[in-house]
């Protein structure tokens, strides 16, 4: 069957501290607009639906998650000091911070994004694997994870967090 790609897009917030530039330190947003591709398990061939799955039924889950749950989080490291002013004094917005492992720059949110399209696509049984992850932060900036650059079994992020797991998480904070 042939591959299919869906656009979706969502406001954010972040801010890097590791990556030393000043004018990326302060938290500041934008937004953005996520492309995602899939590739079909089986090639197309003409006959029936013509389809391997209905474009809603395979893009249903993922466009939940990213309107649900992306859509205006703050995005930090899981080690930024701006976490425990939340936890202190605005902790029902916990539930609106993606957390990283290091700078959440648009590299790593491609990745985690990588990780849970296909976290989402086993659950859901879906006969198709992530080819590409593409992220147009600014109209001059675009980053693309895919196969060549991208290894999910050893990219250096914990077991079992966030972005492994199929559920609509965005974030490892425990009650
Ligand atoms: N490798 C990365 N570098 C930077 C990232 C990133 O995610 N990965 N992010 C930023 C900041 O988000 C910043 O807002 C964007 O920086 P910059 O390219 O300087 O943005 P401009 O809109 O000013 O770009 P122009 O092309 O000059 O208009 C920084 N770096």
């Amino acid at each position: 069957m042939a591959s299919l790609e869906f656009t979706r897009r969502y406001a954010m917030a972040h801010r890097l501290l590791t990556t030393k530039s000043p004018k990326c330190a302060i938290p500041h947003g934008h937004n953005e607009f996520v492309t995602v591709r899939l590739d079909p398990t089986e090639p197309f061939r003409f006959g029936g639906a013509n389809s391997a799955a209905p474009f809603e039924h395979v893009k249903r889950r993922w466009h939940q998650w990213i309107d649900e749950h992306v859509d205006h989080a703050l995005h930090l490291d899981e080690n930024d000091p701006l976490i425990g002013y939340f936890r202190t004094r605005e902790p029902e917005r916990l539930s609106q911070i993606i957390t990283f492992q290091g700078d959440p720059t648009t590299e790593a949110l491609a990745a985690c994004f990588w990780l849970k399209l296909t976290a989402f696509v086993a659950v859901e049984g879906l006969a198709f694997t992530v080819r590409e992850v593409r992220i147009e932060e600014t109209p001059t900036n675009t980053v693309v994870i895919n196969r060549q650059n991208f290894d999910p079994s050893d990219c250096g992020l914990r077991a079992g967090v966030w972005p492994r797991r199929s559920d609509m998480s965005i974030n490892d904070f425990r009650d």
